[in-house]
């Protein structure tokens, strides 16, 4: 058993800035350019059910430490709770409330038949064996049991979590159940259920998005400089797909520092690099670069795939990218909004540009929920058709009203969500 202290010790506090205020602040941008009433602001301002839950954890050596975890149900008027699932030392509640709000308007962009949610437990997975990281998982999830399940609410992989995360979910939950529910999760490995294309879904979408800005905002694909912020599940595949596209990386970074090459980085043995080292510092063909400075570089398209608040008040007007594309969930701050769009940066916000994720998700839900899978070109196809419906979308909308592609996306959202509201009235 452990210490006292070693009992109490709580989990670091948070660094960045306050994500749920933006998110409340777009929302009620939304609501008073759709001319909805306060009440709906309200109603859509908070949760519709939030679970703290203590999540006790017996560590190899014996010892045992207590983790804090969240699930927060945004919305779920349009069909089941749909988000992530994420282990990091600054999860908090209210985090977890603004990316659990930014799925449900995702869900409700693209059109698929989710609310919104998101989960996380304030750990460093980084300090955890594997063996550990499934006692964790295991238990959190029995402690979250009655408010999950393929018709109620579907985590997925997020930041620290992974395909294993979400097989360690299924089979906990199975197990309770007595009996196999594939869609009680999405992005499971392959052989349980998973569907193909879901592992590179956000990047692909990614590149789709960035790929069309492009375009729209006049600039030739071929050679076009890019950096991606972020070289996890979604910023390693976005960098190849979009140096695949014929677009040159020029730098890529993580946690631990940032690499340049200005000829364009070689991504393929960026990767193998970090396969084997952990970090992308280091690698073959780069000169090592701060880490911050890569948000600063002279390029025509800038990634930030890593978390919230990367582009803020204090550096957005040193970002030189003409096209910044979210892959990450509320990587700019409201303030940096206005900081980019005064200087004439197109941003194309998160829950248009990362939601393949979410598409396939979906996908990967239906094929379970039917036992039937598609092909990876099937899928691909349908991913493309998708986003590119959605980007033509809030394009249109954003000419016709005015709106910056931010205010757009989240007013189309946020009048799907509010017309669902009506259409089942107010029980009782
Ligand atoms: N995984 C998905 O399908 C998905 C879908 C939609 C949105 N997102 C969002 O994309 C973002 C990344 O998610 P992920 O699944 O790739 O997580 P991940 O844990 O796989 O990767 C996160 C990456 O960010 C890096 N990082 C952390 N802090 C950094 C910093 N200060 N500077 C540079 N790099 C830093 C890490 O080293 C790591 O490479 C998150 O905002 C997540 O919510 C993920």
């Amino acid at each position: 058993m452990s210490t006292d202290t070693n009992i109490l010790r709580t989990p670091p506090a948070p660094v960045r800035a306050a994500p749920l205020e933006d998110a409340r602040r777009q929302l009620a941008e939304a609501v008073s350019h759709l001319g909805l009433s306060e009440g709906t602001y309200r109603l859509l301002a908070h949760p519709r059910r939030e679970v703290t839950v203590s999540v006790p954890l017996r560590l190899d050596n014996g010892d045992v430490e207590l983790y804090i975890g969240h699930r927060v149900q945004h919305n779920f008027s349009r069909g089941p709770a749909k988000g992530g699932l994420r282990y990091a030392p600054t999860v908090d509640l209210d985090e977890v409330r603004a990316l659990a709000m930014w799925m449900t308007w995702k869900s409700a962009l693209l059109d698929v038949p989710y609310g919104g949610a998101k989960g996380g437990i304030a750990i460093q997975p980084r300090d955890h064996s594997r063996a550990e990281l499934e006692r964790l998982t295991r238990r959190y999830t029995s402690e979250i049991l009655p408010v999950i399940g393929p018709e109620r609410d579907i985590p997925a992989p997020d930041v620290g979590t992974d395909e294993s995360t979400m097989a360690w979910i299924m089979d906990t939950y199975s197990v309770n159940s007595g009996y196999t529910v594939p869609g009680v999760v999405t992005g499971k490995p392959l052989e349980l259920g998973g569907s193909l294309g879901r592992a590179s879904a956000t990047s692909r979408g990614v590149t789709h998005i960035a790929l069309a800005a492009l375009q729209h905002a006049g600039i030739a694909r071929r050679g076009a400089r890019v950096a991606v912020q972020g070289m996890g599940k979604v910023g390693r595949d976005a960098a190849r797909f979009l140096a695949e596209a014929g677009l040159r990386v020029i730098a890529v970074s993580d946690q631990y520092g940032a690499v340049h090459h200005d000829g364009g980085l070689d991504i393929a043995a960026v990767v193998r690099h970090l396969d084997v080292t952990g970090s992308v510092v280091g690698a073959p063909g780069s000169d090592e670069l701060e880490r911050e400075a890569l948000l600063e570089l002279d390029v025509e398209l800038l990634v930030p795939a890593a978390l919230e608040g990367a582009i803020h008040e204090g550096n957005a007007h040193r970002v030189q990218a003409r096209v910044v594309v979210e892959g990450a969930n509320g990587p700019t701050t409201t303030a940096a909004d206005q900081v980019l769009a005064d200087h004439g940066v197109l941003v194309v916000p998160d829950i248009l540009a990362n939601a393949g994720g979410v598409i396939v998700s979906y996908f990967e839900w239906v094929q379970s929920n039917q036992t039937y899978w598609w092909s990876a070109d099937e899928v691909e196809s349908r991913l493309e058709a998708r986003m590119l419906s959605a980007w033509e979308q809030v394009v249109r909308f954003a000419a016709d009203r005015r709106l910056s592609l931010r205010a757009a996306a989240t007013a189309l959202a946020v009048g799907r969500v509010a017309e669902a509201h009506r259409l089942r009235g107010l029980y009782p």
